[in-house]
């Protein structure tokens, strides 16, 4: 039985429940590739980085990485439980918008943000701007001046911290296109022009050392990299960080082979650092800020396919093909991620072969799971891959002109659309003639 399943996940009829609901019933209901968000898991992931919180007696927010997986109702969900978003995009931002979103709770990231996205955030009045480079520091400054607006920023830095994990979602290393370097200086740098721009109210630093990482260590680096620097900075120019943002990127399970830490269980080893180093250092304890995304809506996410054509390759292998594949998630051909999957009528029957499961696109890469465990199966049975909520249908393409999946939350039994199934219209109404 895969050990992503749990009792609980499997209804009277031996059939993969999300959200309460029969996940064959959902394919039927809405047909397939869908992707399905089981919303009581999204809502007890952000809870339980609050509980942590709590517990050690910090102030803090839980900020929702947004580009883990971006739409009108995640940002309702997250509103309703209380907790702030990170945007990368003007596009992010406006869905956030159009979702009533309090604007006052947005963190608005970014390595280029153009002038028109800059704006919008300010005519928005975003909650704090995530400064990432000299340009941008010297573009805001212009668009307040011109606006005769103020806003919140914080400085994105580098922490020089080389986070184990696939070395295109590191982000904490020296050599990373995010944030200010702090052994060359240019962090400190950046402070004094913030801190001469009445503008700008300077409320903290940022770091983010990577994504879907297992090892607690560069964690309590980070913390406590960002507290010496917090030091550095009120005894250079009596500048005091209210925040420390230690970002995310806290590692889920995707197979059975993936045994990280409950992602809550990073957030407490990092206030523990902090907390420590406070104490040590008579330092007042900062409010820390988190902005976790994967481990979100990472685990609370399914991915329904229908099983179609199958090649057998005596000596070799089996191919069997989905009706999606690397179109709604490019993570094993872009990252060589590993997923797990069930049959959605069966979840906990016995393996009885192992074949290649891949995808419906004109790519020898599209596999979505290499040696894929599966029970005996035919054309026609819908297979589920675990864990898909996060970075799958927020880096979906329409390549092949192949229309994006729809998107349903289930929650209490109930199911609900959210993002409609594209349509072959869809995909050629930006398309003119020649
Ligand atoms: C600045 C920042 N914050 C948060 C995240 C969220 O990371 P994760 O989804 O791994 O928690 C990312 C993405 O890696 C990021 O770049
Ligand atoms: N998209 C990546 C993570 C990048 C995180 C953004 N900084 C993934 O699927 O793992």
């Amino acid at each position: 039985m895969n050990k992503l399943i749990k009792t609980s996940d499997v209804n009277d009829a031996g059939h993969l429940q999300i959200g309460g609901v029969d996940a064959d019933f959902l394919a039927k209901k809405y047909q397939t590739p869908l992707q399905v968000f089981d919303v009581t898991k999204i809502r007890q992931a952000v809870q339980a980085f609050k509980r942590v919180f709590e517990e050690e007696g910090v102030d803090y927010e839980v900020s929702y990485a947004s580009k883990a997986f971006s739409c009108l109702a995640i940002y309702q969900v997250m509103a309703e439980e209380g907790a702030h978003t990170d945007v990368v995009s003007g596009g992010e931002l406006y869905t956030a918008i159009k979702a009533g979103f309090p604007m006052d709770k947005v963190s608005f990231h970014g390595n280029n943000k153009t002038r028109s996205e800059l704006e919008m955030a300010v005519d928005n009045q975003v909650g704090v701007i995530m400064l990432d480079n000299f340009h941008e520091i010297d573009l805001l400054s212009q668009i307040l001046k011109e606006k005769k607006a103020k806003i919140k920023v914080m400085l994105r830095v580098t922490p020089g911290i080389s986070a184990h994990t696939n070395e295109y979602i590191q982000t904490g290393q020296v050599d990373s296109k995010f944030g200010f370097d702090l052994g060359s200086g240019q962090a400190d740098l950046a402070l004094e022009k913030v801190l001469a721009n009445p503008d700008f109210e300077m409320i903290g630093v940022h770091a983010h050392i990577g994504s879907q990482i297992f090892d607690v260590r560069g964690f309590e680096g980070c913390g406590q990299k960002l507290c010496e620097l917090s030091s550095h900075w009120l005894e250079k120019y009596g500048y005091q960080c209210q925040v420390l943002n230690v970002g995310g990127g806290f590692g889920i399970s995707y197979t059975e082979a993936d045994t990280p830490l409950p992602a809550e269980e990073f957030v407490r080893a990092i206030v523990k650092e902090i907390k420590t180093y406070c104490s040590q250092h008579e330092m007042p304890v900062p409010q820390i800020w988190i902005e976790p995304g994967r481990a979100i809506v990472g685990p609370a996410g399914y991915s329904l396919y229908t099983i179609g054509s199958r090649k057998d390759l005596p000596g070799y292998t089996s191919y069997v093909a989905v009706d999606g594949g690397m179109g709604d998630n490019i993570r094993p051909a872009l990252y060589q991620a590993e997923y797990s999957a069930v049959l959605a009528d069966q979840p906990l029957a016995e393996p009885e072969e192992k074949v290649n499961l891949v995808g419906k696109y004109c790519e020898s890469g599209d596999i979505l799971i290499k040696n894929c465990p599966l029970p005996k199966n035919e054309p026609g049975d819908v297979v589920v891959l675990l864990s898909t909520g996060a970075y799958g249908y927020s880096m979906a393409s329409n390549y092949n002109r192949n229309p994006r999946p729809a998107v349903v939350f289930a929650e209490d039994g109930q199911d609900k659309l959210v993002i409609k199934r594209e349509s072959y219209y869809d995909l050629i109404k930006n398309d003119l003639k020649y």
